[in-house]
């Protein structure tokens, strides 16, 4: 058995179509298209490499890319600047402080500093209590992404046992959130990479979400036969991009979302439809 492929870039692309339909619409009416901005302190690659892409997402779509670039050694001072002017520029509808940010700068104080209403990400202290009541608001990119990725793809959620591997704050806490509402009904164990007996939580769901950040985590041996498995994991090593899902778990799931070309790029579509959904906020409060 070879599992059946849960396209994340076919599935953004058809996203994508949709949303440059609401664009068009909205740069007409308002008079100007909806902004993303980027943050971007420093000079990792990999960070450019991401922000990169989103701006080129950005170009396909017809939204106006607003770049904003600080040097590595950037004070908090500067840093905060840009949020104010961000925050400030009606220009910008929507946009994202690229993580993570050199050491010394205080994240969680930038984060706190951002417009909630600007905030492409649902990542904000603001938007992460309605997550938890369940009521609107921005939601996170990645976890929104898995839960459209498998809705388009008919995979039975209510009922379903999900083991997330990885508990960090933009993909496994937040899954868990998005994935025991009452539209979803899941039944979900939040596991991390130490978790006692963390194989024997993995053979008992009916899909796995592997946020862990640890190369080839998920091997065969620890699925249950017909699983769906998404890899939500992403490590740069020096034979490039390596995701937490081993090759060999495509032998035994009836469903995988692969690194690449499964969640990565939903993730930047449904960064593009929370800054759609927060352009045609503004547009209706007009
Ligand atoms: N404020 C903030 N928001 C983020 O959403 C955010 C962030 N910071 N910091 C870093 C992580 C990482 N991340 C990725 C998104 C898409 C792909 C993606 O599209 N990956 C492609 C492959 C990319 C490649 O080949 O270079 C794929 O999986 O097919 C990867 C990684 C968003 N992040």
């Amino acid at each position: 058995m070879t599992a059946q492929l849960l396209d994340g870039k076919a599935t953004a692309a058809e996203i994508r179509r949709g949303l440059a339909e609401r664009v068009a619409e909205l740069t007409t009416t308002v008079g100007r298209p909806p902004g993303l901005g980027t943050v971007l302190v420093g000079d990792d690659p990999g960070s450019h490499a991401y922000v990169d892409g989103k701006h080129r997402d950005c170009a396909q779509i017809g939204v106006a890319p607003i770049r904003r670039r600080l040097p590595v050694d950037a004070t908090q001072q500067q840093v905060e600047d840009v949020i104010d002017e961000l925050n400030a520029d009606p220009a910008c509808t929507g946009y994202i402080v690229q993580l993570p940010l050199p050491r010394h700068l205080d994240a969680n104080a930038v984060l706190e500093r951002m417009d909630p209403a600007k905030d492409a990400d649902g990542l904000h202290p603001v938007n992460l209590g309605p997550l938890v009541l369940g009521v609107e608001a921005p939601l996170p990119c990645t976890p929104r992404g898995i839960v459209e990725l498998l809705r388009r793809h008919d995979v039975p959620l209510a009922g379903a046992r999900v083991c997330v591997v990885g508990r960090g704050i933009t993909v496994g806490r937040p899954i868990g959130l998005l994935l025991t509402r009452r539209s979803e009904n899941a039944t979900v164990t939040l596991c991390r990479t130490g978790t006692e007996d963390l194989a024997r939580h993995l053979r008992e769901a009916d899909i796995v979400i592997a946020a862990a950040g640890s190369p080839g985590l998920i091997t065969k041996a620890v699925l249950r036969p017909g699983a769906a498995v998404l890899d939500a994991g992403i490590t740069r090593t020096d034979q490039g991009l390596v995701g937490d899902v081993h090759p060999d778990a495509a032998t035994v799931a009836t469903w995988l979302a692969p690194m690449p070309g499964g969640v990565g790029p939903m993730t930047r579509a449904m960064l593009l439809a929370n800054v759609v959904e927060a352009a045609e906020r503004n547009a209706d409060s007009v």
